[in-house]
């Protein structure tokens, strides 16, 4: 009897310590939505409130280094054929082209974010979430939080996106004209865990954050 008992509570706390891990497992935090919407400006808000508990992975391109870029930092630049190699191969969670460019999320940088104990922002358009819904890794290890941000319409999209004053007319005509179909995507139930409309912004935030404070309490202390 008093084995069976010594046994139970070894073998409760291994329960408890697997759920404990479980429970610990930061999550990759997928952020989609019309260039324009307010990711960045959302996301600064969350990283502000949730001091070290994101990161951003480094994601690999062919395009050359800007001035002050520094390999490993702020991008891994690498040229075509090694990108073409490594895609074959199967390193990229999520890859896209950009004025003539290669972008990709690899495994490993994601992996080098979640194993630190953050959890890890991707910022990606509709084809990156639709890649990273296939991938088996993801599924079954780490199970993504997708949410989509969404413009309170496309006149204020685009007045955003003038007064932003970072893009060309023509960057603006390029992301106004996807920006509908990325909508339209956003609007389709089930893509989503949780969709808001940035119309005032501490209203948006809040719903943000209301909705992933407890799935941040759940990996640790937010
Ligand atoms: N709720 C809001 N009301 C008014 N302006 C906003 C709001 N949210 C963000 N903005 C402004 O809109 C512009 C676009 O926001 P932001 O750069 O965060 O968009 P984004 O979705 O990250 O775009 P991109 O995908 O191009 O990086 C910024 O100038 C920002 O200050």
């Amino acid at each position: 009897m008093a084995s069976v008992l010594v046994w139970s509570r070894s073998a409760a706390s291994r329960l408890f310590s697997v759920a404990a891990v479980k429970r610990m497992a930061p999550r990759p935090l997928v952020f989609c939505g019309p260039s324009g919407a307010g990711k960045s400006t959302l996301l600064k808000k969350l990283m502000a409130d949730h001091p070290d508990r994101f990161g951003f992975s480094v994601s690999h391109t062919t395009r050359s280094p800007r001035s002050g870029e520094v390999d490993g930092r702020e991008y891994h630049f690498i040229d075509t054929d090694t990108f073409t190699r490594q895609l074959q191969a199967g390193a990229f969670l999520e890859t896209a082209m950009y004025s003539g460019n290669h972008y990709g999320t690899s495994y490993r940088a994601l992996l080098d974010v979640l194993e630190s104990g953050q959890w890890c922002i991707l910022d990606i358009d509709v084809q990156g979430v639709q890649q990273l819904k296939q991938s088996k890794l993801l599924t079954s290890q780490y199970v993504p939080v997708y949410v989509f941000i969404f413009p309170p319409s496309i006149e204020h999209l685009k007045e955003r996106l003038t007064s932003r004053q970072t893009d060309s007319a023509e960057a603006i005509a390029l992301r106004l004209a996807k920006a509908e179909a990325e909508m339209a995507y956003g609007h389709q139930p089930g893509n989503f865990d949780l969709v808001v409309v940035n119309d005032d912004l501490e209203a948006a935030y809040a719903k943000l954050n209301d909705f992933l404070s407890p799935l941040l309490a759940e990996s640790g202390d937010s």
